[in-house]
């Protein structure tokens, strides 16, 4: 892993007979917004997943720690795979997590608990829960100890850090993970996959997508196993749309 970031290529154009394709959604698909339900998605956006996994064969995944149901609702007009909750839920294939951990309800009754007291926002989750501090950068290390405590006392969750925020996601369960399911679909076999994100929350999937025989492709700034890089979610939406009209 380097922060050569800003120095590092764009990435080739995709080879739709030889390529697989995972894209991860709240700063890679979808700019970041100062709330999870502020996302604005662009219109023609399902569309293009649709064709593209189309044109793929179906090889064609987004990846994504929100809940699926979200994605669903987000990405309507697109119909193919999907990970959700950081690699614990899936449409298209067979969940990786069947049922929820037993103390989901009392930890997101924390977390919501703790959000309201300190005036910040918990994000429910369908295995899990997110608390935001975007609006107030300063309250990360409050936060940070707080969900250190609740791992403890929750064994079945781990930590998630993500861009302003900490998540408790199920433990065991990952993008990467994810991806080593994915791959075992008969419409991946014998391709390449390719990775895109922007967060902590990808670097997993995009050293897995490096070690097995494709590339990552970094949005954004900072350190990553990636070798290639598009400076912002615009980038790589385009980039897709090329590859599509290809
Ligand atoms: O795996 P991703 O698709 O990248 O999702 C990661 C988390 O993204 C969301 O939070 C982030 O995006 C929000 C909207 O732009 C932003 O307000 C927040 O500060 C970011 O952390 C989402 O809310 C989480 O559930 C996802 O796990």
């Amino acid at each position: 892993m380097d922060d050569l970031t800003g120095k590092k290529p764009a990435p080739p154009a995709l080879d739709p007979d030889g390529d697989a394709l995972f894209l991860d959604f709240d700063g890679c698909l979808v700019d970041i917004a100062p709330r999870p339900d502020a996302v604005v998605i662009p219109e023609s956006l399902p569309q293009v997943l649709a064709r593209l996994s189309a044109k793929l064969g179906g090889a064609l995944a987004v990846v994504s720690g929100r809940s699926l149901h979200e994605l669903e609702r987000f990405l309507l007009g697109y119909d193919g795979l999907m990970i959700g909750s950081h690699g614990a839920e899936a449409r298209g294939m067979t969940p990786p997590l069947e049922e929820s951990p037993d103390d989901l309800a009392a930890l997101q009754t924390e977390m919501d608990h703790f959000a309201q007291q300190q005036g910040l926002l918990f994000e429910k989750k369908s295995h899990g829960g997110a608390l935001h501090f975007r609006a107030d950068p300063s309250r990360q290390p409050e936060v940070e100890a707080f969900t250190e405590t609740l791992a403890e006392r929750f064994p079945a969750f781990a930590i998630q850090p993500a861009k302003m925020a900490v998540e408790l996601r199920p433990d065991g369960f990952s993008k990467d993970g994810a991806l080593v399911l994915l791959t075992q679909l008969p419409q991946f076999s014998g391709r390449m996959p390719v990775y895109a994100g922007d967060d902590t929350t990808d670097e997993p999937a995009l050293a897995w997508a490096e070690a097995h025989g494709g590339f990552g492709i970094k949005i954004g700034d900072g350190k990553s196993a990636a070798r290639y890089h598009l400076a912002e979610p615009s980038d790589i939406r385009d980039w897709l749309a090329a590859a599509v009209e290809e």
